[in-house]
């Protein structure tokens, strides 16, 4: 068992947490890939699929381990991202910008997919991060349950930690497949959420600057 009062992850804490209950880590990730074969066998099984089929037998286990181990990796405290940060010696004072990161997420309301892109910017405070670490705490967050407010968030909250500054900031523009494929099947509409953090809150020339770089449309004020 993990113990998660000893864990700086935010996944308990903060008002972007996600909704996970106390005993989430009691069943080892190998238990919990156990149940969910079985689960999700019966889920198959009541739809009437065939089990004995060669194509379906070992469909449960496929999606278990896809959901432990991959879509959902991001629930596992211990699969945080590592993020190493440097002094900035050479006293880059300018924002810096990561655009386009791949976001694959999934809504928590329907569990199907979150497709689009994060565009991430800071101003360091003394101190850089490797630019991979941005992208890699996009995807541990990413691959959660999700709404896409609370993706943002989390994000903008893991960088502001990692490098001790308010000013960071992150727009995603995502599209649900529960509003394209299904429901309202709109399949033109797209999501933007943006979390402004700092000075990306305060001055609009910043803010205007970051969404020059990204060439957003959005409309934040
Ligand atoms: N705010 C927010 N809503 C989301 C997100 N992802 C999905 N949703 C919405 O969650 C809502 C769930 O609404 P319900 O009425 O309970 O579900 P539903 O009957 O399947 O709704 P429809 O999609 O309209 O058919 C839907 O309107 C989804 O579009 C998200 O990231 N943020
Ligand atoms: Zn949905």
């Amino acid at each position: 068992m993990v113990d998660f009062t000893d864990n700086d992850d935010d996944i308990f804490t903060g008002k972007e947490h996600t909704p996970i209950r106390e005993d989430a880590f009691d069943k080892s990730p190998q238990e919990k890939i156990e149940k969910i074969t079985e689960l999700f066998g019966e889920i198959m099984e009541t739809l009437g699929m065939d089990m004995t089929d060669d194509s379906l037998k070992d469909s449960p286990r496929r999606v278990a381990k896809m959901y432990v181990n991959e879509i959902f990796g991001g629930l596992l405290p211990e699969n945080k991202p590592g993020i190493s940060t440097f002094s900035n010696k050479y006293k880059y004072r300018q924002m810096l910008v990561e655009k386009d990161i791949t976001v694959y997420s999934f809504c928590e309301h329907h569990f199907l997919p979150i497709i689009g892109r994060a565009h991430v910017a800071y101003i360091s405070n003394g101190e850089v991060i490797g630019l991979s670490k941005i992208n890699r705490i996009v995807d541990y967050y990413a691959k959660r349950p999700q709404v896409q407010e609370r993706l943002t968030m989390q994000i903008v909250d893991a960088l502001k930690e990692a490098l001790g500054t308010k000013d960071v900031a992150c727009i995603i523009d995502a599209k649900h497949l529960c509003v394209n494929c299904r429901g309202i099947k709109d399949t033109a509409s797209s999501t933007i959420t943006a979390e402004l953090s700092g000075i990306f809150r305060t001055n609009p020339i910043t803010r205007q600057e970051f969404l020059h770089y990204v060439g957003s449309h959005a409309k934040l004020d």
